[in-house]
């Protein structure tokens, strides 16, 4: 399947997954563009992201919107969710005022161009209302001019929501005053008594979880937020709530997909990381170096890299069209017959570099050596040269946040053991670009 590039189907079938979270790889969109085809919306959208809260029911010290999966924030792959989308204009992060430098820090280090903190308040509505405040104030002189029709309110901890649904909710929002998302609940809700026994019990069917995104038109949520009470900003959990109860507005309710959930608990942490690094396992690109031979082991590691849920897009080298690879956040597979000679690998890894793409996690490269079992009996020498090539060129890679793995392949000519040694290379490939692990980076694996 050598060529220019082949394309291939994607491989997410589990309704379940996210189609693209947190700026994520999107198959779909076109080979020059690292944004999701944009949609029309000749209105303009806001985001207020609350972040402003210290995730005490995790039981860890820090704020889970700071914990990081693959070296990189929570709160930066929401962040990322909202910023991919070309018609949102500008996001409002709210962190407490101790986490000023920090999300600063985030918001430098992973390149974020959207994006304005402001102080937190005691409570989700208190950071809430300061966001909105904020996004008032963006008109400077003319505060009216600046402010967005439609404010789209989402917490910082839900990292996997996609632009079609982001739309749903904007464009509902402004037709109706407000909406939001919903989802059928899991368990009945029932009521106690004082006493702990059961008061009585609510009707499932009728009833709906409330999740997140919501959307206001600017005005409803201002409105609701400046006459809502004391004890709304201390106990209420609910924005549709306070948009009909002080603007009268029903909000418009919407069932999107199960992956909106909160991170709430520390298993959430856990499930979190588990669909960013399928996400980001999901699309290698294996640059043959024009070699007939590696087109051969390319072509023959398709089946195996799908069933690991990888797919494998073919190409000669990175140059022209394929230049545009360089910019996503793709995994690459460079081939190479020679071992002792890095060139190829060297120029990708250049090239890497000089793309200077947004560090949004660290990217994977895998180098796979050929080898010729004769060679390597009577080569040691030759085998410790190339793992010695592979260390010091991971160790520069390192710094760039590449992660450079070899796989050494043992060419045989008996065929069961050459396909198993082919199965041994997709299978080794899928775990490293997975789970990304520093140990293993600059090691030289046998297939
Ligand atoms: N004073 C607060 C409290 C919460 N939040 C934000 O609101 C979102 C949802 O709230 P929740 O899951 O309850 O977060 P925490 O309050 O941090 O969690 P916990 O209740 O376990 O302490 C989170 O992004 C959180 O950072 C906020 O901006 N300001
Ligand atoms: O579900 C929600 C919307 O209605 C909010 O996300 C929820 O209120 C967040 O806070 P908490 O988990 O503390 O209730």
């Amino acid at each position: 399947m050598e060529g220019n590039h082949a394309t291939t189907q994607s491989g997410c079938g589990d309704p379940d997954r996210p189609a693209h979270p947190g700026g994520f790889p999107n198959r779909d969109a076109g080979k020059g563009d690292p944004q999701p085809a944009g949609r029309d919306v000749d209105f303009p959208v806001s985001v207020v992201l609350p972040a402003g809260g210290t995730g005490e029911r995790t039981g860890l010290q820090t704020p889970k919107q700071f914990c990081s999966f693959l070296g990189r924030p929570l709160i930066s792959y929401t962040i990322q969710a909202f910023e991919r989308v070309s018609w949102i204009q500008s996001i409002v992060v709210v962190v407490a005022r101790e986490n000023t430098d920090l999300m600063a820090d985030i918001v430098r280090r992973f390149r974020h161009r959207k994006v304005r903190a402001v102080p937190g308040g005691s409570t989700r509505h208190r950071s809430i209302r300061n966001g909105i405040l904020a996004l008032g104030e963006e008109g400077g002189e003319r505060p009216a001019a600046g402010r967005p029709k439609v404010v789209l309110i989402h917490d910082a901890v839900r990292p996997f929501v996609d632009e079609d649904f982001l739309y749903e909710i904007a464009t509902a929002a402004k037709e109706h005053g407000a909406a939001g998302a919903i989802r059928p609940l899991v368990s009945t809700v029932i009521a106690t008594t004082p006493e702990g026994y059961l008061d009585h019990s609510l009707e499932r069917g009728k009833y709906r979880a409330s999740e997140m995104p919501q959307g206001f038109t600017y005005d409803v949520i201002h409105r609701a937020y400046q006459r809502c009470s004391q004890s709304d900003f201390d106990f209420g959990t609910e924005c549709l709530h306070l948009a009909l109860q002080y603007c009268g507005t029903n909000a418009k309710l919407i069932q999107g997909p199960p992956t909106l959930w909160k991170v709430t608990y520390k298993r959430d942490l856990a499930a979190a990381e588990s669909i960013i690094k399928d996400a980001v396992s999901r699309s290698a690109c294996f640059v043959t170096g024009g070699s007939a031979r590696a087109a051969a082991l390319a072509g023959a590691l398709q089946e195996p890299a799908r069933a690991l849920g990888t797919e494998l897009d073919v190409v000669p080298d990175l140059t022209g069209e394929n230049a545009s690879y360089l910019l996503k956040e793709w995994n690459f597979i460079q081939f190479s017959v020679d071992h002792s000679r890095p060139a190829e690998v060297e120029a990708l890894l250049a090239a890497l570099e000089a793309a200077d793409r947004a560090p949004l996690h660290p990217l994977v490269v895998i180098w796979v050596q050929w080898s010729d079992s004769d060679e390597l009996l009577g080569g040691r020498a030759a085998a410790a040269a190339a793992a010695a090539v592979i260390t010091d060129l991971s160790s520069a890679a390192k710094l760039r946040n590449i992660l450079l793995y070899g796989i050494q392949l043992h060419q045989s000519k008996d065929s069961e053991r050459w396909e198993r040694s082919v199965s041994k290379v997709a299978e080794i490939a899928s775990v490293l670009i997975r789970e990304r692990s520093p140990a293993l980076v600059g090691q030289l694996l046998q297939a």
